[in-house]
């Protein structure tokens, strides 16, 4: 099966203008590939690069160079790194969800339209999208007296729901993940990773960074360790957990 994402000779630096033009290199030629059904754990230590990782195959950073490649629902292949903006735009909405710890909703917008906007971008009908968003709340049990107040107003762990909840909804074909569950208390943690988990059993391909080695040894079919911005193992989850741990 052909892989959903390809990574090939991804690299990233930073030039720091306020530290005597400084560069830090956070990527130095990464190459991994993402099938469906597949959830992929990105470990290692702070600062080896994970992060960097998804932004780069969600384009909130522009790779210096190497390649993204995204194969679509209907088997077209796109090299992200040479789309223009607009037409990148279009398959985030469409193909991506991306949870990271922050929520970024528009101001005075409340968690079912923001869910529901998201399910819109996926091709999902306005009435079919709010029922899909309601359910997707009810899911990461967001009470339902918060559906319609301001996003601004929520604590760390419901705006992290409301996340999830929009990263999920529809789900799309690749789901990047950077700490998705952070916030959560113990009973939340538990929906969202079984939600994780169901998503991965229904072919979504899955890339995620968790500090946590319990989601990683519950959810990763393989885990990627990273140093210093190079892939250092990548294998089955029992064998590099145990090196981690
Ligand atoms: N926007 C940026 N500007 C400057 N340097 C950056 C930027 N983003 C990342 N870096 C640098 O790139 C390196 C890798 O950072 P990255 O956040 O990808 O690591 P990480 O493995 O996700 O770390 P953590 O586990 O602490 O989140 C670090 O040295 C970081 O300082």
């Amino acid at each position: 099966m052909s892989p959903v994402l390809s990574l090939r000779g991804l690299r990233k630096s930073f030039t720091l203008h306020t530290i005597d033009g400084r560069t830090v290199h956070s990527l130095h030629g990464v190459d991994l590939d993402v099938r469906a059904g597949e959830h992929v754990a990105l470990a290692g230590p702070s600062g080896a690069g994970k992060s960097s990782l998804l932004r780069c195959v969600n384009r909130t950073y522009l790779p210096d160079s190497g390649s993204v490649g995204l194969r679509t629902a209907d088997g077209t292949e796109l090299e992200l790194t040479e789309l223009p903006d607009r037409a990148m735009a279009r398959v985030r909405g469409r193909e991506f969800g991306y949870v990271s710890q922050f929520l970024a909703a528009p101001p005075r917008t409340g968690p079912l339209e923001v869910v529901a906007a998201t399910a819109r971008r996926r091709g999902v009908e306005r009435a079919e999208a709010r029922e899909a968003a309601a359910e997707a709340l009810k899911r990461l049990n967001l009470d339902e007296a918060l559906w319609d107040v301001d996003c601004s107003v929520l604590s760390g762990g419901e705006r992290q729901r409301v996340n999830l909840a929009a990263g999920t909804v529809r789900p799309p074909r690749l789901l990047l993940l950077d700490e998705p569950v952070s916030a959560l208390d113990p009973a939340n943690r538990e929906s969202a990773l079984e939600l994780i988990a169901s998503l991965t059993a229904r072919g979504v391909a899955v890339l995620a960074v968790f500090h946590d080695l319990d989601a990683m040894r519950r959810l990763a079919s393989r885990v990627v360790l990273m140093s210093d911005g190079r892939i250092a193992r990548d294998g089955a989850p029992e064998e590099i957990l145990e090196e981690v741990a």
